[in-house]
């Protein structure tokens, strides 16, 4: 749908209350000084320590790595102790987004081309983000006083403050922009967003697979997020849920052991004997679940974050970057071996760590053996200041620089794995035409090793760096990869005033086949950690596997990327009470059997494979639920519902809510089913139906529909629908339950009388040239309709917001003066839905308060 998630489709959903954060002091910032008493008072008399913004550790490691060069070493680091500005893009593509980018640059830009002066001081001019495509994406650069100071600012920050509120524009890191981009993401593609959460580039993902959408119409492209961490899932579906798109499901899984879905048994020996054999593997390739695009935005220490995250100068070590090393491989591999033949695949991390980054991507080709290729996509995004990736590299360790794997100590050989060096090689590589002749293999098996090494022995990194004072000899000998890592990019932050950040972009171009040698090592550790599990009989504990993760992604976010990103999103809209919602509402789509059994609510992580805890999303099938759906609203052929509404409940008496996906998701689901549901899934699609409870309604039909799906459903509707002019719609907006007789339109309340008893929609319409309705720009509201009167199925601020949006404020009638009755029963009061008594109970209040 045109506008969906760009406030084009302006529609009662929830975003105004997601949304409600203040687009720049939102978010808790580290650089805020605490509230003061008095504001004269000096700093250290109030208490206020600022930020220590040096690390000898981090400076020291950098400076050695040849991350920067030497001549720029000073401007790095001052770069790295300045607040990073604040970067917004117009969400979505085409000629809505065109206007609000040609409204901004006319209203307020333009005043600003030449910069502005503040107190004397001439204030950095906004600027356009030179490499986003369609000059959609803007970076500026204003402290809070320099808002207060300047009118114009202040207008600024309003105007973005309710772009933002109504979807239009999304406040996002300036280089967290870039890995969707580099994916070149169409809408017929199947996207895999490995560690998705809290879900920015997510949502970039859902905007690109619409971006061409008619009203009413899906792309055949899919999204599927992933995240570990079950309360970070929460905030995916929560940030994605603004796109109102059916085109998505949402996982949890360790990225690492993502679940291919491949059809195992009869099944697929029947489909293998049909296909020929010399092509066994590319067909084995074709089966199961395979995507054209794969962003693995793996966990990282995050140290491209500072500017944003100061604590992490205190926190930071080199242990961080090597001890998150493995997972990172072993994300990205679980992505390409998901990826199709000719498919793209990026490994983006926020630090600028070569361990984490190069040698990464060095170990990817390694293991990938020829199947894919490192792009060249240094001219895909002209005006992106970069550094092409390093070849060459030192790891450093127990206060010692190593070249290479065979100056590792061998009690340390669990820790510091051969892939960290720039050739990759074991130490112990054996000889040629042995079994673990093949390098990928020896550095593979250390890696795995690495895994089951104790977090002590990993974690060190910190008192090592701290306890070091003597200047000790580097290396001059380094090892130089063969590999053309040099196709890597590199953002420092002094390059165009941003986060540091670090991407690679492969192309699969063969199919990928995972060593033998490195399968039975994957067998023998999985029957190892299943012997543990039985052995230990608590089948509550999490597989060893599942723990080793945990450690890595604690160790890997702590204070860092995992925070930083949930502060973010919370700033975009994720509020405490937002979060406490959503979780509440995944929480019964996931958790119903666990809180039955007694499991804590807030446990993280769970199982992998065959998952407990989580129901299983169904199709509803139920003819007579859906048949009554079609009469009520009169939905047309073109809205296909049978096959594409799910549930989380078998008990179609106790369904709560419904939800509709995609040709695309509603494929994936049945695929999980014929491969034995190893998919875990979070949420899938988007919300359309929710359980009325009004008894004279039920009758009809138990259902209305839910806020997101109403963009979706309405195209496809005949019935339940009224046309409002502008004083009513006003009046609905301003006042309480609205009786039939106050509506100034008496062929209005000839309409409503005519509804069925229950939940309709109002649409207040918008015409293109040739006088036709355009449901792009139109503004559609759920609705109630009781005996007497009708009520908005909206909050109190969701109400303020448009009418604020429609420009109506200014012509408010005075809500008094207008008599507007009560419900007149109390069937009637009950009849109107949960949700809405308190919108209504609200709505109600602002009738009052109003002159
Ligand atoms: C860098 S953040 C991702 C940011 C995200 N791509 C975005 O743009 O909003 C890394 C994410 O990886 C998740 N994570 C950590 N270990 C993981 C694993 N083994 N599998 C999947 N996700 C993991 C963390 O919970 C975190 O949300």
């Amino acid at each position: 749908m045109g506008g969906r998630g760009r406030g084009g489709y302006r529609h009662g959903n929830k975003r105004g209350r997601t949304q409600r954060r203040d687009f720049r002091d939102g978010r808790p910032d580290v650089w805020k000084k605490p509230r003061a008493e008095g504001e004269g008072v000096a700093d250290a008399e109030r208490g206020w320590q600022p930020f220590v913004t040096e690390s000898q550790a981090y400076e020291k490691y950098y400076k050695k790595q040849g991350v920067v060069p030497e001549e720029e070493w000073d401007l790095f680091i001052e770069t790295l102790k300045k607040p990073l500005p604040t970067c917004f893009r117009i969400n979505g593509s085409g000629q809505f987004a065109q206007d609000i980018r040609d409204q901004m640059q006319h209203d307020f830009f333009d005043y600003l081309k030449e910069g502005i002066e503040v107190d004397g001081q001439m204030l950095e001019p906004i600027k356009q983000l030179e490499w986003y495509p369609g000059q959609l994406a803007w970076t500026l650069n204003f402290s809070r006083m320099e808002l207060r100071k300047e009118p114009i600012l202040e207008r600024i920050h309003e105007f973005l403050k309710q772009e933002n509120e109504i979807g239009s524009i999304t406040r996002q890191e300036a280089v967290s922009m870039l890995p969707p981009l580099f994916l070149k993401v169409e809408p017929h593609h199947r996207v895999l967003d490995m560690c998705a959460a809290p879900g920015s580039k997510t949502f970039q993902f859902l905007e690109m697979i619409h971006k061409d959408d008619k009203p009413g119409c899906f792309p055949d492209g899919l999204v599927i997020a992933n995240d570990l961490d079950v309360q970070r899932c929460h905030l995916l579906i929560h940030q994605t849920k603004r796109m109102c798109s059916p085109n998505i499901l949402v996982t949890n899984h360790e990225a690492q052991h993502f679940p291919g879905l491949k059809k195992k048994g009869r099944e697929y020996a029947a489909e293998l004997k049909s296909a020929d054999r010399e092509t066994g593997d590319a067909v084995e390739e074709e089966m199961g679940l395979l995507f054209d695009r794969v962003l693995c935005d793996v966990p990282c220490s995050g140290d491209g974050t500072i500017r944003k995250a100061p604590d992490i100068w205190k926190k930071w070590h080199c242990g961080l970057g090597n001890g998150i090393h493995p997972l990172q491989v072993q994300i990205a591999m679980r992505g390409v071996a998901l990826l199709k033949v000719g498919g793209r695949l990026v490994y983006s991390t926020c630090s600028l760590n070569p361990v984490e980054d190069e040698a990464v991507v060095g170990e990817i080709l390694r293991q990938a053996g020829g199947s894919l290729e490192l792009l060249d996509v240094s001219s895909e995004m002209p005006g992106l200041k970069y550094r092409p990736g390093l070849k060459s590299w030192l790891v450093r360790d127990k206060r010692k620089w190593l070249t290479s794997a065979s100056e590792v100590n061998r009690h340390r050989a669990g820790a510091i794995v051969p892939s960290m060096f720039p050739s990759g090689k074991a130490w112990d590589q054996p000889e040629a035409g042995s079994a673990d002749s093949d390098p990928e293999v020896g550095s593979r098996r250390v890696a795995e090793e690495a895994d089951t090494e104790d977090g002590k022995e990993k974690d060190n990194g910190k008192e090592e760096d701290e306890a070091e004072e003597v200047e000790e000899e580097v290396p001059l000998e380094r090892e130089v990869s063969s590999l053309p890592l040099e196709r890597c990019m590199r953002i420092l932050p002094h390059d165009q005033n941003s986060g540091g950040f670090f991407i690679a972009v492969f192309q699969k171009v063969a199919p990928f086949k995972v060593h033998p040698k490195v399968k039975e090592q994957k067998n023998e550790k999985r029957q190892r950690n299943q012997f543990k599990e039985e052995s230990a009989g608590t089948k509550d504990e999490p597989a060893d596997s599942v723990k080793e993760v945990f450690v890595n992604s604690k160790y890997a976010a702590s204070g860092t990327v995992k925070d930083i990103e949930m502060e973010d999103q919370k700033e975009a809209g994720g509020t405490d009470e937002v979060m406490e919602a959503a979780t509440e509402e995944v929480e019964e789509l996931n958790g119903r059997s666990e809180k039955a059994s007694g499991e804590s609510r807030e446990r993280r992580f769970q199982q992998q494979g065959k998952w407990k805890g989580v129901d299983p999303v169904l199709f509803l099938e139920d003819e007579h639920v859906i048949q009554s759906l079609i009469t009520y609203y009169g939905i047309k052929d073109s809205f296909p519902l049978r096959g594409h509404l799910v549930t989380r409940s078998e008990d179609v008496t106790r369904l709560k809510r419904i939800y509709y996906v995609s040709t695309s998701a509603s494929e994936v689901i049945k695929l999980n089913f014929r491969a034995g549901q190893h998919l875990k899934m979070s949420s899938a699609g988007l919300k359309i139906f929710e359980r009325q409870t009004a008894k004279e309604t039920i009758e009809h039909c138990a259902f209305r529909i839910a806020s997101e799906g109403l963009p979706v459903l309405l195209p496809h509707m005949t019935k339940q629908i009224v046309h409002i002019t502008k004083a009513d719609f006003k009046l609905m907006l301003t006042a309480n339950a609205v009786p039939f007789h106050a509506f100034s339109e008496a062929d209005f309340a000839k309409s409503l009388r005519s509804l069925l008893l229950g939940c309709f929609v109002v649409v207040l319409p918008e015409r293109n040239a040739k006088g036709e309705i355009d449901l792009t720009r139109s503004t559609a509201v759920g609705a109630w309709r009781g005996r007497h009167n009708v009520s908005l199925l909206i909050t109190k601020a969701e109400s303020a917001q448009m009418l604020q949006r429609l420009s109506l404020a200014d012509e408010e009638p005075k809500t008094e003066e207008k008599e507007v009755a009560e419900p007149s029963t109390k069937s009637e009061q009950e009849g109107t839905p949960e949700v809405d008594a308190n919108a209504t109970a609200e709505r109600e209040v602002i009738a009052k308060s109003k002159p």
